[in-house]
């Protein structure tokens, strides 16, 4: 099932505190942005990839596509205020129905196989994420005060790629923008519609790059990869 990509990478990555955005940070001597532009880059599935982007960034984001010969078509847009605001900004490019997956580029390490199955899942629903049991007991806390503990069973941590019926989304979106609702992911904005969202399982390994901590888990995660890959 083909399928089009953006990732918003215009964020300014407060919480990594690098001082420039986290995605030019290296894993392995590779930027984190190349490392999650190739999963698309290599999938014969993925039709074109839009990038949001600081405009400050732009020039340094072309140099590096161009070096690190991603060949598939890359456009870029500027990115917004919040997520949401980059993420929109690539969405009104989009004037073809269709599938389309939301991934955030701070997230390397999606794999085909979910992907595949995400998309495979999206052409009958209409929408679909990928996501991960809960590990954790969690409770709610309030003024450092425990309130409730929540049922484990049912909760989820919830990752990108998201998937959609492109026409679904702009309605999602344009129904947002209208009730100036903004959602911590592109999921919350269709359920707000009353239609459905399907789960599909992931794996833990999909994090999002966020704080110092999260690069040397990063460098586990590769480092596991590659002595699969080398394994006879
Ligand atoms: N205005 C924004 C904010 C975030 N993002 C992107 O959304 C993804 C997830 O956001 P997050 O991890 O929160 O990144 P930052 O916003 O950079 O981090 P922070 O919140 O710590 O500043 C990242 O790929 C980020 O570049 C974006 O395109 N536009
Ligand atoms: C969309 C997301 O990656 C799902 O986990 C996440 O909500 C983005 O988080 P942010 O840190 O608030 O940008």
């Amino acid at each position: 099932m083909t399928y089009k990509v953006i990732l918003p990478a215009a964020g300014s990555g407060k919480r990594m505190g690098a001082g420039k955005n986290k995605l030019l940070l290296e894993l392995e001597g590779v930027p984190i942005l190349i490392h999650t532009l190739k999963v698309f880059a290599d999938d014969e599935d993925c039709e074109t990839i839009i990038l949001a982007v600081n405009p400050q960034d732009e020039k340094e984001f072309t140099d590096l596509i161009n070096k690190h010969h991603i060949e598939k078509s890359v456009s870029m847009v500027p990115g917004g205020s919040e997520r949401q605001h980059s993420i929109y900004n690539a969405l009104k490019t989009i004037k073809t129905d269709g599938i389309i997956l939301v991934h955030d580029a701070a997230r390397p390490f999606i794999k085909k196989e979910h992907i595949l199955r995400l998309t495979g899942v999206t052409e009958e629903a209409g929408a679909a994420i990928i996501g991960v049991p809960a590990k954790d007991t969690m409770k709610k806390v309030m003024g450092g005060t425990v309130t409730e503990t929540v049922e484990r069973s049912s909760l989820w941590a919830v990752h990108t790629p998201q998937a959609f019926r492109i026409s679904l989304l702009h309605e999602a979106y344009e129904k947002a923008e209208i009730d100036s609702f903004l959602g911590t992911d592109d999921a919350s904005l269709v359920e707000r519609l009353g239609h459905p969202v399907a789960m599909v399982e992931g794996d833990y390994d999909n994090i999002k790059i966020t704080t110092p901590e999260d690069l040397f888990f990063a460098e586990a995660i590769l480092k596991k990869r590659n002595i699969k890959a080398e394994a006879p």
